[in-house]
């Protein structure tokens, strides 16, 4: 049982290197299976997310070599089986971008239900629309999602609300389907386009990916590629999140500035100053932040993986802030673990928070149930007084690589010990005391 042991109240400090963004990898691994030749990813990130999907593409027989940290070939020529039921796959969010994969390419799919964090009821139903609007038998079956096409062909879809999931995989599904598909009400996520161009640079022929009508003509076939994954938006947010919290100074290297706007917009509205560089971005605090309102929206809005950053910032701001969640219903989670730290947080009606800005957080023994929730909660023992210990930090490793190293280089006291290794404890309570 690994946990982060942090002492609070040292300002980041110095530079740190974004990783390649969790989500668009997801996407992309799942349609490197789509084409028989090999394709090369670069900026992968190490993390245990991409572990559990790579394991599971080779279950179904497609070849990955590691070439090294970052970099992977996958060759999908050898898959024997559109059956993936593994425990695995009902981990992660991912898995399911299996089902347009395998659709479009043997125009059949056999996948558990996928899993991720738990914040909300996560259904499924816009991917099903989908994959039935482009000719294919879908159906849920002990636990699995069966889709199944004699031939897939383009069809017009409407999602009556943004999804990015269902747009990724009927994009996936639609690039090997015969004739045209559009796609109106597409979600226009990075992660979005970042899929729609590897697709592309595989011979798909895909447009309009970040905006609201994606048109895609279906190809017979697709062919091997180099990409390069584009940098981690949230993980980049919550570098930026962590350093204004800490009131800080920290350039956050290998970034799209573009695709942090609405953090930054955020970040400057509360008194924080942000400059933009061509690929990075400096956060420099000085003082508590000013109280603010968001509402977490499709992007371009606010995004809702960074919404408990955002609390977690204001729960030392000079007045009330109201954080509303306007994506998934069970997203407050970590706020009764931040009040245990002495935050003064109220929701109501499950969505809006209300937060009362204090003079300072103090170190508790706190546990994250989800993967940002729990990030937040390092990010609130970076701000407070005293030792924190955060527990479940399996959840933090499914998107954060090197999560603590990184913070220790910017300076943050923190380490990840075994909960029952006391002789490390103490060391590490000693060499920062
Ligand atoms: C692996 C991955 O990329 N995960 C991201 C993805 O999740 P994910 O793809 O699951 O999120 P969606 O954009 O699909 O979900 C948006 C909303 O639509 C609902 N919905 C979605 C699909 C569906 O068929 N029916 C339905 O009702 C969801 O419950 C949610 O309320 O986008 C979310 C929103 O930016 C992010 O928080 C997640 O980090
Ligand atoms: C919610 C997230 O991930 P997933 O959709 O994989 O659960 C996330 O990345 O914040």
């Amino acid at each position: 049982m690994e946990q982060y042991i942090i002492k609070g109240g040292k300002p980041l400090r110095g530079e740190v290197e974004i990783s390649g963004y969790k989500n668009a990898a997801l996407g992309i691994i799942a349609a490197a299976i789509m084409t028989d030749e090999t394709v090369k990813i670069e900026n992968v990130p190490d993390i245990s997310d991409i572990d559990i999907l790579l394991n599971v593409i080779e279950d179904l027989g497609a070849k990955v070599e590691r070439i090294n940290k970052h970099t992977i070939k996958i060759n999908g020529s050898k898959i024997n089986t559109v059956k993936a039921d593994s425990e695995y796959v009902r981990k992660i969010r991912g898995s399911y971008y299996l089902v347009g994969a395998l659709l479009g390419k043997y125009k059949e799919a056999q996948v558990a239900l996928p899993g991720g964090c738990n914040i909300g009821s996560r259904p499924i139903d816009r991917h099903i629309k989908g994959f039935a609007a482009l000719g294919s038998d879908v159906k849920i079956e002990h636990g699995l999602i069966c889709a199944k096409a004699d031939k897939l062909e383009g069809a017009s879809i409407y999602f009556d609300e943004s999804s990015v999931g269902a747009t990724i995989n009927v994009m996936l599904a639609a690039c090997m389907a015969e004739g045209q598909t559009t796609i109106e009400n597409a979600a226009k996520e990075p992660h979005v386009v970042d899929v729609a161009n590897f697709l592309n640079s595989m011979g798909a022929n895909i447009k309009g990916a970040g905006t609201d009508v994606i048109r895609i003509k279906g190809v017979p076939k697709l062919h091997g590629s180099e990409y390069s994954i584009i940098p981690d938006q949230i993980e980049a947010g919550t570098f930026m999140f962590a350093a204004a919290a800490s009131m800080g100074d920290v350039l956050v290297k290998n970034v799209i500035p573009k695709h942090l706007e609405a953090f930054t917009a955020k970040l400057l509205e509360v008194g924080v100053t942000v400059i933009e560089y061509d690929d990075a971005v400096r956060v420099i605090a000085d003082k508590r932040p000013n109280s603010t309102q968001v509402k977490t929206l499709p992007y371009p809005g606010f995004l809702t993986d960074m919404q408990p950053m955002m609390t977690t910032l204001l729960t030392l701001s000079t007045g009330t802030s109201i954080v509303t969640e306007s994506i998934f219903e069970n997203r407050f989670k970590y706020v009764d673990e931040l009040t245990k730290m002495g935050a003064n947080i109220r929701v109501v009606e499950s969505n809006t928070a209300i937060i009362t800005g204090v003079e300072r957080l103090t170190g508790a023994i706190v546990s994250a149930s989800d993967l940002r929730g729990g990030a937040a909660l390092v990010m609130a023992g970076l701000m407070a007084e005293g030792y924190t210990i955060v527990e479940n930090v399996e959840y933090i490793e499914r998107g954060y690589e090197d999560f603590e190293r990184k913070m220790q280089k910017l300076g943050a006291a923190i380490a990840k010990v075994d909960a029952r290794d006391t002789k490390a404890i103490r060391k590490f309570k000693l060499k920062v005391s």
